[in-house]
């Protein structure tokens, strides 16, 4: 089996120097194969062919030209349409837990950069596997270069328990014990209790699945402002798992109406309290304070705005042949579809390939992949989306060379 990881700089020259997408990407592979790999057979089995012989140096370094990789049939993206145009495009990648989201948005953010756009990846999944996808360290909340691609591409592993923290600093510093103080020693406990109502705090310290996604998602937003990130045309968004999805499409709407409540209560008080301070002709202005509120508020109406923008926005389902994930697909569908999200595309992954040598295991094991296969046409939320079929291969995707094979497999 290979291993495989980032081509080191030194081999970069040489691999740029290969005319064909995929064999570059087996080269990067085979470069760090064991020394045991035979590569004919193993490049064979990726449905490479006409092998040229092995050049030196470095050692293991093979030219492949690739006549057909064999993928399932429909395997067709439509990925010209998701390249084309220079104006920014989001992509959020979703579904069930493991079935190679991370993986896919991935090779999709290295594709877009291969392609020629300044791309973004963006993990908002609290348990973060792009630096592991890419086999580089790109933790640290903040952007960070991969290495790798022929145009920019940056990733950026969103902290949601930092992001929260902010939040959660905003919201104390605007309706939380500090206001409450305040407003009952001006003698205005009652809306102090209502503040209590909205019961923000508490969401803050007990947080249902989704909100830490909202807020990373509104984090993303507040980076998009600044003019550091206006070079991106492509941003690609690896989700947490499904369960996640579903709360955060109606958080958004949630946290605005806390929120413009919040902004309400803090007119009435603000009316209330120069009243008070034109009498006794003291206190500070909090206006700085509502303000940042306010922008968080409308940073909410973006992040909903931005899930619904069928110009800009596509959330892609990914799954994998079985009918517990065909199904969860099928109410994730029904829910995206429930709340005006766009969604065109579906991605089947880890599909096995018949081949010469077929085991019972895999022969039964593909048997059950076409059953759940003939489910996903014969789905109601699921038959008009765009079925794009991913083959499961025989290693662990690692690293860009193998990121841009996949990619190269899946979006056509
Ligand atoms: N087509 C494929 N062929 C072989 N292995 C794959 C394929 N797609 C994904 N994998 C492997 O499956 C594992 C899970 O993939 P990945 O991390 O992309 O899934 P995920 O849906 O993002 O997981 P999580 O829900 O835990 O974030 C990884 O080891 C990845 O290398």
């Amino acid at each position: 089996m290979a291993s495989t990881t980032c081509i080191p700089s030194t081999f970069t020259p040489v691999l740029q120097n290969l005319t064909t997408r995929n064999s570059i990407a087996m080269v990067g592979l085979l470069s760090y194969a064991p020394k045991s790999l035979r590569p004919v057979s193993y490049a064979k089995s990726f449905g490479f062919s006409s092998l040229s012989t092995a050049r030196k140096p470095p050692r293991k370094l093979f030219q492949f030209q690739v006549r057909s990789v064999s993928t399932p049939a429909e395997a067709v993206a439509g990925f010209e349409e998701m390249v084309s145009g220079t104006q920014r495009k989001y992509y959020m990648l979703g579904g069930k837990g493991g079935v190679g989201k991370t993986s896919c948005a991935a090779s999709l953010a290295v594709k877009f950069a291969n392609n020629g756009h300044p791309t973004l990846v963006v993990s908002t999944d609290p348990a973060h596997s792009l630096s592991d996808s890419f086999a580089q360290d790109l933790a640290g909340g903040t952007l960070v270069p991969v290495d790798g691609p022929d145009a920019p591409l940056f990733a950026l592993e969103i902290n949601p328990e930092k992001a929260r923290e902010e939040f959660k600093n905003v919201n104390q510093k605007n309706g939380g014990t500090g206001v409450k103080d305040f407003m009952d020693g001006m003698g205005l406990g009652m809306l102090a209790e209502q503040l209590g109502e909205l019961k923000l705090g508490e969401l803050l310290d007990t947080p249902p699945p989704g909100l830490d996604e909202a807020i990373a998602i509104s984090k993303v937003i507040q980076f998009l402002e600044s003019p550091e990130y206006s070079m991106f045309t492509r941003i690609v968004f690896d989700t947490a798992p499904t369960g996640h999805t579903l709360r955060l499409l109606s958080l958004p709407d949630f946290l605005d109406a806390s929120i413009g409540k919040i902004l309400k209560l803090r007119q009435k008080i603000a009316s209330a309290t120069s009243a008070i301070k034109s009498v006794f002709g003291s206190g500070e202005t909090e206006s700085g304070a509502s303000d940042k509120l306010e922008r968080l508020r409308e940073r909410m109406i973006k992040v909903r705005e931005l899930f619904r923008d069928t110009d800009s926005t596509e959330f892609v389902i990914v799954t994998i042949p079985t009918v517990m994930a065909v199904s969860e697909s099928s109410r994730l569908h029904a829910s995206l579809k429930k709340e005006s999200v766009p969604v065109k595309r579906l991605v089947v992954n880890q599909i096995l390939l018949p081949s010469a040598s077929d085991c019972k295991f895999c022969s039964i094991k593909r048997k059950d992949q076409m059953r759940a296969l003939d489910m996903i046409r014969s789905d109601t939320e699921l038959s008009d989306l765009t079925l794009i079929q991913a083959p499961l291969v025989d290693m662990e995707i690692r690293g860009v060379p193998a990121l841009r094979f996949l990619g190269d497999i899946i979006w056509k």
